[in-house]
């Protein structure tokens, strides 16, 4: 039986602004951006992962809001689904998996180099925030 295992990305907002990473690692995929985020590990709520992944990867406390609808094949058995978060606590950091952080407006967003996965996410909450 294939398992499909879910990958949690997080839209984080802030003042009209989308929080995008930039990935250092692997090679193949280092240089593009994406929204924080990982793999839901076993026994964990995607929403659980959300907040887990927060606090390894940028050093914060975040709370999920909504999920974005849709998801996205990330290959090798993986699909990714977004939600919309708020920040509770800290200020993102770049502690692992990213070498950038950048707050960016809704033009910003439609410029950034974002992998292509994260497209339809990253343009829905673009949307949200143009609206
Ligand atoms: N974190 C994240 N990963 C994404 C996004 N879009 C996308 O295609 N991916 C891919 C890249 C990776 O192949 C996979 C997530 O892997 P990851 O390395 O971030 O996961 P993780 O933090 O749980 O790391 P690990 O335990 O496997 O080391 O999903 C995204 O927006 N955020």
């Amino acid at each position: 039986m294939t398992m499909t295992r879910v990958v949690v990305g997080a839209a984080v907002v802030r003042g009209g602004r989308l929080l995008a990473a930039r990935r250092s690692a692997p090679a193949e995929l280092a240089g593009r951006w994406e929204l924080p985020g990982g793999k839901v590990e076993a026994g964990e709520t995607p929403r659980q992962a959300l907040v887990r992944e927060l606090r390894e990867e940028l050093g914060v406390e975040a709370e999920p809001l909504a999920r974005v609808p849709g998801e996205w094949p990330v290959g090798s058995g993986l699909v990714l689904r977004v939600w919309t978060a708020r920040l509770l606590s800290g200020e993102p950091t770049a502690l692992e998996d990213h070498d950038r952080l950048c707050w960016v407006t809704p033009q910003e967003a439609g410029a950034l180099d974002w992998l292509d996965q994260d497209r339809p996410a990253v343009d829905h909450v673009v949307r949200e925030l143009s609206g």
